[in-house]
């Protein structure tokens, strides 16, 4: 394995990494960081917690040093929280030069950071909503020299999942200069691998690992099958034995909904596990305090949504439960993927209802690992069972007291109008559309029982017939 001198890395960059325990460059810097430094685009697709943001921040800082003006790079990424953990590594590995960098996400002041882009930082690090509302409401600042553009976990960024980036990347894509290098990385690239190809253009350098497994091999994948309704009790035992067991343990929870999320936290307290959240129904500073506050081990449970799915880095992670499957084997990845980080072992445990293994297959046949089953005394769940499904239930009632549902409906409302859209309207669309799906539900259902009337009807006939048969061969006989 090269070392980050014979890769073009100038020594007091290496000098730099070596003060942060960074020694020998990981497979996805070895390949691509020479490549950035020719100048090239490139794409880096590596296992989740391979180094892929040292791959990217350190040749940007070298370039830097070489030529320094601002903006010279824009790091674009999906969440906030991921934002400011790649401007930490810039400000880290950069902080020799006097590097300045300027984080642009919603839900902070956009006063403050307009100030902050005009001052010319030499790295921008922004999700593309709240960068997008900068250009769109002012001309104080310009991006038309950028060196780099880099996008973090790119096969979000260009999917049109539940956040639809792409009205906001025209926007961005709009002020940025042709001439420029574009680099796009990811755990999980080829999926969109032609979207991204045709924003890299410039003949990319395209490196994915070549493990045939997609998951990483310190990381022991379990599941554990359960009825819906036992889910609840067998994540309280969980937890209870991983605390017993071990002191330093952080657990990492995954589930599908805010209100889940807030629910599963509620109660988790509730059995006095010191339990936080983190989800994009909360306010955003209580996000980022909330995430430091278990990264420094006050909180040793984190339950969350997928908004903390992708790229967060803390070491201290030993366990990660998907308290739901998730519904596709890239999410999963992700989620999974926040323990058994740089070399750590790690265990992660899926919570499987009969509704859901197919959903595990997609899953294993995408990371091709299967899956072992989870070992759990079941007499000592059925133990806690009533008591847990008491305790969640008290606190539903509990959240139904606040103003959480009301909440959700503003911010609905809010996005609507922030699209565009009038709310009342988009209301009454989906009504009618729910009108329609449900009258399509019950005319396939009629047809479905005239169908098998039709059956049972035509069976009968063959049974009367066969009985005919039989009694006229009995009297002939
Ligand atoms: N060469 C290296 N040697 C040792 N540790 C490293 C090296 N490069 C990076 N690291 C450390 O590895 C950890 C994971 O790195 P990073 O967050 O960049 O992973 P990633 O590949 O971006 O993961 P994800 O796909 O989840 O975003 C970080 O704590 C980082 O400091």
């Amino acid at each position: 394995m090269s070392d980050f001198s014979s890769l073009g890395l100038a020594d007091w960059l290496v000098k730099q990494c070596k003060q942060l325990g960074i020694n020998k460059p990981t497979p996805v810097q070895e390949h691509c960081m020479p490549a950035i430094l020719e100048g090239r685009d490139c794409l880096g697709c590596a296992k989740t917690g391979s180094g892929k943001t040292a791959a990217f921040v350190l040749p940007v800082v070298q370039k830097l040093s070489e030529d320094p003006y601002g903006i010279f790079c824009l790091v674009l990424t999906p969440t906030r929280e991921l934002a400011y953990q790649i401007a930490e590594q810039f400000r880290v590995l950069g902080k020799p030069l006097g590097l300045k960098d300027c984080i642009v996400v919603g839900g902070m002041d956009m006063v403050s950071q307009a100030m902050e882009l005009t001052n010319q930082p030499h790295v921008v690090v922004a999700t593309p909503g709240r960068l997008a509302d900068h250009i769109r409401s002012s001309n104080t600042f310009s991006m038309s020299k950028i060196q780099f553009l880099i996008l973090d976990e790119a096969d979000r960024l260009l999917e049109q999942g539940c956040t639809d980036f792409t009205k906001d990347l025209e926007t961005i894509m709009g002020i940025l200069p042709a001439k420029r290098q574009t680099l796009l990385f990811s755990a999980t690239l080829t999926d969109t691998l032609h979207e991204l190809k045709s924003i890299a253009m410039n003949k990319p350098f395209f490196w994915e690992s070549t493990s045939e497994t997609k998951t990483v091999e310190e990381l022991d994948q379990r599941y554990i099958l359960t009825p819906e309704k036992v889910k609840d009790a067998y994540l309280v035992h969980l937890i209870q034995t991983f605390t017993d067991e071990h002191d330093d343990w952080s657990i990492m929870i995954f589930t599908n909904t805010c209100k889940n999320c807030q629910i599963l936290t509620m109660m988790l307290r509730e059995f006095n596990f010191p339990t936080i959240c983190l989800h994009s129904m909360m306010k955003q500073k209580q996000r980022f305090a909330n995430l430091a506050m278990f990264k420094a081990s006050v909180f040793k449970i984190l339950i969350a949504t997928d908004v903390a799915s992708r790229g967060l880095d803390i070491p201290t992670v030993q366990v990660v439960i998907n308290h739901n499957t998730p519904g596709l084997p890239k999410i999963y990845i992700h989620r999974v993927g926040r323990t058994a980080r740089a070399g750590r072992n790690g265990v992660s445990i899926t919570l499987v209802t009969q509704y859901d293994i197919h959903l595990v297959h997609s899953i294993e046949g995408q990371i091709k690992t299967k899956l072992k089953e989870y070992p759990v005394v079941e007499k000592e769940v059925l133990k806690i069972l009533t008591q847990v499904n008491v305790t969640r239930r008290e606190c539903e009632i509990k959240l139904e007291a606040t103003d959480f549902d009301e909440k959700k409906e503003i911010n609905k409302r809010k996005q609507l109008i922030l699209e565009g859209k009038d709310p009342d309207l988009e209301a009454k669309r989906k009504a009618e559309l729910e009108k329609i799906r449900s009258q399509k539900k019950v005319f396939k259902q009629r047809i479905h029982e005239s169908i098998e009337k039709q059956k049972r009807g035509q069976l009968r006939n063959k049974l009367a017939q066969r009985r005919q048969k039989k009694k006229a061969a009995q009297k002939t006989a």
